[in-house]
């Protein structure tokens, strides 16, 4: 998609030169006694054609060149402002109108190779754009084609013939996508390249059996040159981007390109429409060379006359040449003529040409679009970084991974390897008791038998032991050993089994580590959020229990004051009320629901009495202040208890909390409580006349937990709603107040701000309706519109809805369109008239859009259609 802009359109006539050729060698000898057929003044910018010796038809044009006209002056008047513009972002062509023979090619394509002095219109612009450009950021690219016959050849790639002409119909733009482009560097370059082109013509020229006046030569040069974003260039939208912009965010700005084309037309010899047929041309030739150029005639004819019809369509060059008259393009024409008074016909011709020629008025357009190209470019390059360190991160990981295995291995083998240490250990140390013991019970066994003189007895020392082994005596004792032995070896295999199970466990964890490892970072990401989600969603409810936590206990503490207080001055009246209370309010349902709260407040409103809760907002204690400030509040909030407490003077009363206190939540309490009663339109002027917007002004500056500058936002919100406080309210600073809450940047509060802006533009537009109001808004002197441009679109549909009616407000008026324009709302209406899900609101836009003549002048400059 691309996103054209288009900053700025100026009227511009087609600039008309007249150039005089010399006379040549034929005529100097040929008409050597007549007269030269025209007369310069070229002081006056005036040209004399004579129609015979005695009288002449005189003629005017924005230069008159001499046959003494250097090529560098020629340049001067009529390429040089073209080519300016063309490095401004406007497209521009200049073209050579003549007979042949009279100059048209010495005047546009001289190369100057040898005399430099010579250098053409084409060459010394090519220098002056070089010369101009930045070669980093800006491009230049040449196309170079001949019109013959109707058809379209390419001189740089000759063999080239898919060349089709395209037109926007949105913009009136005419290209030519399939002609071969050729970026150029340096002025060599586009040298060698006209060569190029000029030896292809004439191959072309020779093999089509031509001549170069026959053909029409089009070169063009496509300039695109960076500019810096507007809001770079208005430093007066500098809050916009302070610096703070992320490298990603700025990435995703695409860059904004002008593109211009500077189009040089090198026509075929004029004469030809007369004459073709007599010089014994082909049918077809003439015609075509009448075709064309006649069609550029009749063109320039209707155009000169503002005719409604304008027979672009008729022929290729004139639907090349579309946007140069009568379009978008500054364009500059010099005729050729020459001086003999053979040729007056074709010299009056091509006069009566340039003079209707004079006669078109273009409108100039100076065009912006983003670069989305550059910005993909870009984006990708950032792409890479990105795959780039991801892949470095992976590997990390992935290297991370492969040693915690390779430690892990390490560690299971060494686990192993001491296992199987230790358990061959075990085994040699209770094989060596064994043999030990077995020993021992042998040597016991000799001496026995040495003992008793039994030395010769069949029984052997084995036969012992073995009995022993078996029974009773001496060998139970290493059958004890024995089966402690095994018992033991039991618990190593045991110990092992279980090492091994072990093993094998961790061994599963890796492999399953390895298998999450893929899905690991993303889950974690989003446990992360989740996490943070909960955390935040914790926080408040916390708070809010916190809260009402506190509210419950401070009640039945005021209660029980309240009671003691009641009964000290009027023993025995209230006390039943207060103690149903004081049991109401340890009763686990109070603590249910806010309903509940509500009606207990409102049975305590009843039977304390609102005096007494007001006196307390006065008490030493601090806990007490804030908890009677709580009550208020919350009567406050219901309707029907909002005039008994103005009455009462509670109003008053929490104008001065919020002027005096220096707890921060008194003062949001009672900035709360105000926001309540403001909702009445006699308690919006009441606040007013006791200073309250001057305090809830001080209050927005001084709060920064966002719960208070929600407060003191909604109450300068609903106040905001009175038709009859808007200048009030303005001059004593509520509007800049609710702006600068906006610094705190919590969604509830902009909601608040954006609602008391609708609010306050919805007063203001109905005051201008009723003929009360004139002159600019007052949103708009205070300097809100740029927030409300920059919020309209926000995500949040609380603040946006507001914004968008507040802009639907401000817009009905003309008195506005200028200042929205300028500070880009209109862009916003026209989103609000196409998307707003609310019909009502959509509606309002369109129908807003439609009647402000500023905007509608605007959205046709701009080709927006509403
Ligand atoms: N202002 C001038 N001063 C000196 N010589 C000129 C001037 N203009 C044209 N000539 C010479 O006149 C001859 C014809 O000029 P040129 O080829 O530019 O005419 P042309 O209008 O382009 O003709 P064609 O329509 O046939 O292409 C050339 O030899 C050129 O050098």
């Amino acid at each position: 998609m691309k996103i054209v802009f288009y900053l700025l359109a100026l009227p511009g006539r087609v600039r008309v030169a007249v150039r005089l050729r010399p006379r040549n060698a034929e005529e100097l000898v040929a008409d050597s006694d007549f007269a030269d057929c025209v007369e310069l003044q070229s002081e006056l910018k005036r040209l004399k054609l004579r129609k015979n010796n005695w009288d002449s038809d005189t003629y005017e044009f924005d230069e008159v060149l001499t046959e003494f006209a250097s090529q560098k002056r020629v340049y001067e008047v009529v390429a040089k402002p073209v080519v300016e513009s063309v490095l401004e972002g406007y497209n521009g062509t200049i073209m050579a109108y003549g007979q042949t023979g009279t100059g048209k090619t010495f005047t546009l394509g001289r190369l100057g190779e040898e005399d430099t002095a010579a250098r053409g219109i084409m060459v010394r612009s090519m220098e002056d754009i070089l010369s101009d450009i930045s070669p980093e950021n800006d491009s230049i690219s040449v196309s170079y084609l001949q019109l013959y016959m109707e058809t379209i050849q390419d001189l740089l790639v000759p063999g080239n013939d898919k060349i089709a002409i395209v037109e926007d119909p949105k913009t009136g733009d005419v290209s030519v996508p399939g002609a071969t482009l050729v970026e150029i560097r340096d002025q060599r370059s586009f040298v060698d390249l006209l060569r190029l082109g000029e030896a292809h013509r004439f191959a072309a020229n020779t093999k089509l059996n031509t001549e170069s006046s026959r053909s029409h030569a089009i070169l063009m040069v496509h300039v695109r040159r960076s500019v810096k974003p507007r809001h770079e260039r208005e430093a007066s939208i500098s809050s916009l981007d302070n610096g703070t912009s992320s490298p990603l965010v700025k990435s995703l700005r695409p860059p904004i390109v002008r593109k211009s084309k500077l189009v040089v037309v090198d026509l075929a010899g004029s004469e030809r429409i007369d004459k073709s047929g007599s010089e014994g041309h082909t049918l077809e030739e003439a015609k075509s060379i009448n075709l064309s150029l006649s069609a550029l005639g009749k063109c320039i004819n209707a155009l000169a006359e503002n005719s409604p019809h304008v027979p672009f369509r008729d022929s290729k060059l004139t639907r090349l040449l579309r946007d140069s008259f009568g379009g978008t393009a500054r364009t500059s024409l010099v005729i050729t003529i020459g001086p003999s008074p053979r040729h007056r016909g074709e010299t009056a011709s091509t006069i009566m040409f340039g003079q209707r020629a004079m006669k078109v008025e273009n409108m100039v357009r100076l065009k912006e679009e983003f670069d989305y190209k550059s910005m993909c470019r870009r984006l990708e390059i950032e792409l890479d970084k990105l795959v780039a360190e991801n892949e470095r991160q992976h590997k990390d990981f992935e290297d991370e991974l492969e040693r915690i295995k390779v430690e892990a291995q390490n560690r299971v083998s060494e686990a192993e390897q001491s296992y199987s240490t230790a358990l061959e250990n075990e085994r040699f140390k209770y094989q060596k008791d064994y043999l030990e013991s077995i020993k021992k019970l042998e040597e016991q066994w000799m001496m026995k038998q040495r003992m008793h003189g039994n030395l010769k007895s069949e029984v052997q020392p084995r036969d012992y032991l073995d009995k022993n082994c078996n029974g009773e005596g001496p060998t139970s004792s290493v059958s004890e050993e024995v089966s402690e032995v095994k018992a033991l070896l039991q618990k190593e295999v045991l110990a092992r089994k279980s090492a091994e199970e072990e093993v094998k466990n961790l061994r599963n964890q890796l492999a399953q580590l390895k298998r999450t490892e893929a899905t690991g970072s993303t889950e974690i990401l989003k446990l992360h959020k989740m996490l943070e989600d909960e955390t935040y969603q914790k926080g408040r409810l916390e708070e809010e229990i916190a809260m009402l936590r506190s509210q419950l206990l401070q009640l039945s503490l005021d209660a029980d004051e309240t009671r003691r207080s009641l009964e000290r001055s009027e023993p025995g009246k209230v006390s039943n009320g207060l103690e149903s209370f004081m049991s109401q309010a340890r009763r686990p349902q109070v603590r249910d629901s806010g309903n509940g709260q509500k009606a207990y407040i409102a049975k305590l409103f009843e039977q304390v009495g609102l005096q007494k809760i007001l006196s307390l907002l006065e008490s030493e204690d601090a806990d007490v202040r804030i908890h009677a400030v709580k009550v208020l509040a919350n009567l406050a909030a219901e309707e029907a208890n909002q005039q008994r407490i103005v009455e009462a003077g509670g109003l008053s009363s929490l104008l001065m909390l919020l002027r005096n206190s220096e707890d921060e939540t008194i003062r949001r309490v009672a900035a709360g409580a105000l926001a309540n009663l403001a909702m009445n339109e006699t308690n919006q002027e009441l606040i007013m006349s006791q200073g309250g917007i001057t305090l809830l002004s001080m209050a927005a500056t001084n709060a920064e937990d966002p719960q208070t500058l929600r407060m003191v936002a909604g109450a300068i919100a609903n106040l905001c709603g009175n038709d009859k406080l808007q200048a009030k309210l303005r001059s004593e600073g509520g509007i800049r107040a609710l702006l600068g809450m906006v610094r705190c940047g919590h969604p509830d509060v902009l909601a608040q701000v954006a609602r008391g802006i609708a609010n306050f533009a919805k007063c203001e537009s109905r005051a201008y309706t009723q003929g009360n109001k004139s002159g600019r808004s007052l949103l708009i002197e205070d300097g809100a519109l740029s927030w409300i441009v920059k919020n309209a679109n926000n995500e949040a549909s609380p603040i946006r809805r507001h914004i968008e009616l507040a802009l639907c407000h401000i817009a009905q008026h003309e008195v506005n369109a200028k200042d929205m324009v300028n500070e880009g709302a209109l862009w916003e209406l026209v989103r609000i008239s196409r998307d707003c899900s609310r019909e009502d609101i959509r509606s309002l836009a369109h129908r807003t859009l439609t009647s402000s003549a500023t905007f509608l002048t605007e959205l046709r400059r701009l080709r927006i259609e509403c």
